[in-house]
């Protein structure tokens, strides 16, 4: 447990840091945002940039009032963290277009899924410190649960330092870069799969004769409400199961649908396969 006065002054050397972002999309929108909620640093030390979508850069400037470098290298020199968040298909030639641009006494922490720490520090050609980390969309609002590690050259100060940004943004666990691809499988792609599941109920809803709107709400705060039982209560997921399921009633009735469709099968499978798919995404740069 890290004691108040290490926390203050990571704070404090944290709120001279510059912030460079490369790629400007809904991940990097969540950060920015969290870091500004949390004044981590001011906007006048956040830089931006993208491949060519200049509008997108002009919008989130003028919703944070960060500041746009179009210049990579400028854009790199002036980094005491670099974000890396583009898409995994464009991580070749971006890494190559950073390459010898990166020094060692730089940060770079990345969100790409799949893609590896060594693999990173080969491309960009420095022995720096590099933290990989996933995130989810719930960032957005400050619930992300965000896993993340370090790289061989990257130290625990660097890890404190990256932890601090993502608290910005919700919880953070410190994990070994293995289970980087578990985490994304599960917890970065894990919002898309409670929205696949509320989709289906609302429309179950609506089928059966609600109004949309309350199909919605009545949905969505079932939801809410379920995860916070869990988190209040500590309670195994499975005995609260059990504590609604009467016998011969409603819910038995309908988890027995659920089980003729394999549904929890299906719901592992999705996990391991997206798993094994950030693992896919990472191996092609192998
Ligand atoms: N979305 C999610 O739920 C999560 C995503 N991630 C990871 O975060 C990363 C970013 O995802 P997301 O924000 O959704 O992606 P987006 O598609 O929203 O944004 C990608 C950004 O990368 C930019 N870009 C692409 N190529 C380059 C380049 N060569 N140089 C500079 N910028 C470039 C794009 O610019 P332009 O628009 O101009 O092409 C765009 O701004 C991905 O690796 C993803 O795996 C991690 C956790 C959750
Ligand atoms: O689908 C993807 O590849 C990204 C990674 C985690 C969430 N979205």
């Amino acid at each position: 447990m890290e004691s108040k006065k290490t926390m203050l002054s990571l704070a404090q050397a944290f709120h001279t840091k510059t912030i460079s972002f490369l790629g400007a999309g809904s991940v990097v929108e969540a950060i920015i945002g969290g870091v500004l909620r949390n004044e981590l640093v001011p906007a006048s030390q956040i830089y931006i940039t993208n491949r060519s979508d200049q509008e997108r850069l002009q919008t989130l400037s003028n919703t944070f009032g960060v500041q746009i470098e179009r210049d990579k290298k400028a854009l790199i020199e002036k980094a005491d963290i670099l974000v890396l968040a583009i898409k995994p298909k464009d991580v070749a030639e971006a890494c190559q277009s950073l390459r010898g641009l990166v020094r060692k006494d730089q940060l770079v922490i990345s969100v790409i899924a799949g893609v590896s720490t060594d693999f990173l520090r080969e491309w960009l050609g420095v022995e720096c410190a590099i933290i990989r980390t996933m995130p989810n969309t719930s960032s957005a609002i400050g619930l992300s649960t965000t896993g993340m590690s370090r790289g061989r050259f990257a130290d625990e100060e660097d890890l404190a330092t990256a932890k601090h940004l993502f608290e910005a943004i919700g919880s953070v666990y410190a994990l070994p870069e293995e289970e980087l691809d578990i985490i994304t499988g599960l917890s970065g792609s894990g919002p898309a799969y409670i929205y696949y599941m509320i989709e289906a109920m609302e429309k179950a809803g609506v089928e059966a004769g609600l109004k949309p709107e309350i199909a919605r709400r009545l949905t969505v705060e079932t939801v809410l409400g379920a995860a916070q039982m869990l988190l209040t209560t500590n309670a195994e997921p499975a005995l609260l199961r059990k504590k609604i399921t009467s016998p011969n009633g409603t819910t038995q009735a309908g988890i027995e649908v659920l089980d003729s469709f394999s549904f929890q099968e299906a719901v592992v499978s999705a996990v391991l396969r997206a798993t094994e798919r950030s693992r896919e995404l990472g191996a092609q740069f192998n």
